[in-house]
């Protein structure tokens, strides 16, 4: 299956001052799932238009193994049928006056393919996405998830090098989004085809994509796994953008000498760095303790929330804020004291364009690591300890 390169890949539309894709170079691998993720008009569905050769592009280029495909540069733009990737862009739309079956059916026969080779695809396909027994129902007499079922069906009957789906779960209710989700690992598995997806939602790259690349503004910010781009976000809106409850923001900035503040205790334990701009802390990083030490702070519960299995803690410091979660039941109550520890290898430092800075071992302070005491939860740093 094809390997898929983008260069520099640019698209302004006429009229439009900003470029709607900006620069974006990657390569999406064979037998990837692959999540372009980002805000509302960050330009993804842009991107999944010109691989499948429906938009053109303003510069850079598209290149499927090493043929470009798009390329304002070269003078070349492989139309989509030309392309022989097999590009199959979602279209969810079925047939309404044809069956179950005819709707899968469809793209076989204008492909051409025989007759009986074109049952035998039809049914493996119906079987493995499980709507056999709807074969010969019309669309209309199916739920919304069994009609999502059937279009990926018919997108799949064609034997796809690659799909291209553009919000797949987005007109489903949240009982079928999952049953859909996992429908959607499990096709990936079973026919390893490649899979570019859009997506606006950050749970939904994370849980089906083995590589995600967070967009904003045009621009690709960072490519990764989900655990590398949660674990390291290149830059402050990958750290906010990925996570929920959202990443814990610190200005370091507003350390002033007046008054105690979570911006001071942070300066308090790394090397005065003129970059550093902001400091971050997932909240389930947070550790709550019974008792003081050196490094602890005391902090007040403000408010638990339950989120159905897991909790929310909101906690102050004088005006500041922090978030806490966890997966324990909460041993404190709202209004009491509870030490706060923010592990030192659990903070994300960032300049003051956003860009992540990774600050040198000898800036950093770790000698909490030996004071800690109680913890609620562990974590894998600590491993450091034993
Ligand atoms: N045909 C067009 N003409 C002019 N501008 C366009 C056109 N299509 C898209 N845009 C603009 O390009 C930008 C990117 O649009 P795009 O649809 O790629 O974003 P997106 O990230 O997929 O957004 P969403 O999640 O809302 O679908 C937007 O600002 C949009 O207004």
């Amino acid at each position: 299956m094809p390997t898929i390169t983008l260069t520099n890949l640019t698209k302004r539309y006429d009229g439009n001052t900003e470029p709607s894709v900006d620069q974006v170079s990657l390569t999406v691998e064979d037998g990837e799932f692959m999540c372009l993720l980002g805000p509302s008009g960050c330009g993804k569905t842009t991107i999944l238009r010109m691989i499948a050769g429906i938009e053109h592009s303003t510069s850079g280029e598209i290149a499927v193994d090493n043929l470009v495909v798009d390329s304002v540069h070269q003078s070349c733009f492989i139309p989509p049928e030309q392309r022989r990737i097999g590009l199959v862009f979602q279209n969810y739309a079925l047939w309404p006056h044809m069956t179950v079956e005819r709707n899968v059916d469809f793209g076989l026969r204008l492909q051409n393919v025989p007759a009986q080779e074109r049952k035998a695809r039809c049914l493996d396909v119906m079987s493995k996405l499980r709507i056999l027994e709807y074969a010969d129902r019309y669309p209309s007499q199916l739920s919304g998830g069994q009609q999502q079922r059937v279009a990926l069906a018919r997108m799949l009957a064609v034997n796809p090098g690659v799909l291209l789906l553009d919000e797949p779960l987005s007109n489903l209710d949240a009982t079928l989004r999952l049953e859909m989700r996992a429908e959607l690992r499990r096709l990936h598995q079973t026919f390893g085809t490649t899979i570019i997806f859009v997506s606006h939602d950050q749970w939904e790259a994370m849980t089906l994509a083995n590589t995600i690349a967070v967009m904003n503004k045009g621009q690709l910010q960072q490519i990764g796994t989900p655990d590398e781009i949660y674990a390291e976000p290149s830059n402050r809106f990958v750290a906010e953008f990925i996570g929920n409850p959202k990443i814990n923001i610190v200005d370091l900035k507003a350390a002033t000498t007046e008054h105690v503040s979570l911006a001071n205790h942070i300066q308090s334990r790394i090397s005065a760095n003129e970059f550093t701009s902001v400091c971050a802390i997932r909240p389930e990083e947070i550790v709550l303790n019974n008792t003081a030490t050196p490094h602890t702070l005391p902090m007040i519960i403000e408010n638990i929330m339950p989120t159905g299995g897991s909790w929310v803690i909101e906690l102050s410091f004088g005006e500041d804020r922090l978030f806490h979660s966890t997966q324990s039941r909460p041993a404190w109550r709202e209004g009491e004291p509870v030490n706060v520890l923010l592990p030192m290898q659990s903070l994300h430092f960032f300049d003051h364009n956003g860009k992540r800075l990774v600050l040198p071992e000898s800036d950093l302070d770790y000698s909490h690591l030996l004071l800690r005491s109680n913890p609620t939860h562990t974590n894998q740093p600590y491993a450091k300890q034993a």
